[in-house]
């Protein structure tokens, strides 16, 4: 990088980042009223700027916590705002803003971060790899039948969006969270922000459940050609079965729709399952969500769970010295060794069996993880097991 200084911006410097990063997505600049409404998701001291005579590049991070099998949750930073002056990029402008970072999120004691790329090449050579994969899918509302054994589901209340805003941060701490989910303090301004523009109304649902509320979504419905209309869930959690049934007894019965869209949904969410034909629900897109990097490896391997027999994993770090070396990783213990190892593998490769987001076999069976033995993979692949698929639900 020739001559690009990074430094954390000051608060009076926020705007022009947001500027740059919406010129970077092609985006115009916004209005002071929508910069109003995102300018708490701006965490200050977590903003950077790279700038030769002027800024030139941005990226920035909300701190949070990410949920990791086993149910415990470890310091996360969620990695957002990434841009670069399209005359200013492959000049190293991004990789000074990724080293700068992520030696600092070391320097604060952060175990992992995460970010969703617009792009799949950009973020492997930083040590991301990625998490978990997301589906999306239509549900044609005239053909989605209800099973009978479907459960019946509770209460479900509507809510304007200032009492959703009240209302909602709690229903969602409450949740149950699956791996890969994510505290959402400092995001939620930044959904409202958007829940509230554009022309589309948008509605919220919370779902009472026999101990209270325990689910919730939002969504847009647009209007097509005619009468007909498109519901677009925006946001959807449940903590139980019976709150997930309900949320699509209500949304499946929402007059005039004729079809439902589902964007980024978890792999394992079983909305077909609950219909009387399941192809009225079709999977359009199956893609990378969430990536992940383990900033402290050794914390991180030891916040969640592992089973069957330990094995030493060597894992190398391109960028944080300090995570390269040998690790035992058993269900009683984590620890630094010397012993030999049975696996090698990258940080970027260790971050995609971490959440559960990918069988270390698949892995080893395409050339990233190396083993001792082929009985390696069948081993690596009970040390890493997950009940369910990874999914963060949440979009920064
Ligand atoms: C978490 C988020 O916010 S995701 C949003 C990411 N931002 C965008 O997509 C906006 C549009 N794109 C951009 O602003 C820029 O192109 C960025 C941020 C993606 C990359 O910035 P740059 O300063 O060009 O990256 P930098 O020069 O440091 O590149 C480092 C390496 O990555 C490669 N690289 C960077 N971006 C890309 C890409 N989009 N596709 C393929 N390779 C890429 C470079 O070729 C370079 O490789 P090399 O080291 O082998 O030469």
């Amino acid at each position: 990088m020739n001559d690009v200084a990074v430094r954390a911006l000051r608060d009076d410097e926020f705007r022009s980042a947001h500027r740059l990063f919406r010129a970077a997505l092609h985006a115009g600049p916004g209005t002071d009223e929508e910069w109003e409404r995102v300018r708490p998701v701006f965490q200050p001291g977590r903003v950077l700027g790279a700038f030769d005579e002027q800024l030139v590049g941005t990226a920035r991070s909300m701190d949070a916590e990410l949920v990791v099998p086993g149910g415990a949750r470890v310091p996360l930073a969620a990695v957002t705002g990434v841009g670069v002056r399209a005359d200013r990029t492959r000049r190293g402008v991004l990789t000074g803003l990724m080293r700068t970072q992520l030696a600092e999120l070391a320097g604060r004691g952060v175990s992992a971060a995460t970010l969703y790329a617009t792009e799949g090449p950009i973020y492997g050579r930083f040590g991301y790899g990625i998490a978990g994969r997301a589906r999306s899918y239509t549900v044609s509302r005239q053909r989605a039948r209800l099973r009978p054994d479907a459960p019946e589901g509770g209460r479900i209340e509507m809510l304007d969006l200032d009492e959703a805003e009240r209302r909602l941060p709690e229903v969602y701490s409450a949740l149950p969270l699956r791996p890969g989910m994510m505290s959402r303090d400092r995001w939620w301004p930044g959904l409202f922000a958007g829940m509230r523009s554009g022309d589309d109304p948008a509605v919220a649902l919370v779902h009472h459940g026999a101990d209270g509320p325990d689910g919730f979504a939002l969504y847009r419905v647009s209007r097509d050609s005619g009468m007909s209309a498109t519901l677009r869930v925006v946001d959807l959690h449940s903590g139980n079965a019976t709150a997930f049934a309900g949320l699509w007894r209500f949304l499946l019965g929402v007059d005039l729709v004729d079809t439902v869209i589902a964007r980024n949904r978890p792999l394992d969410e079983p909305v077909e399952l609950l219909l009387t034909d399941p192809r009225a629900c079709e999977t359009t897109e199956l893609t990378d969500e969430t990536w992940l990097r383990l900033v402290d490896v050794e914390a991180a391997l030891a916040a969640r769970t592992w089973h069957g027999a330990p094995l030493v994993l060597e894992v190398t770090d391109p960028v944080l010295d300090h995570n390269t070396g040998r690790y035992r990783v058993g269900p009683d213990e984590v620890s630094r060794t010397d012993e030999p190892a049975d696996a090698a593998l990258g940080v970027a490769e260790l971050a995609m069996i971490f959440a559960g987001g990918w069988l270390p076999s698949a892995l080893v069976d395409a050339g990233r993880i190396s083993v001792l033995d082929p009985g390696v993979a069948v081993r690596l692949d009970e040390l890493a097991r997950t009940r369910r698929a990874p999914w963060c639900g949440t979009f920064f």
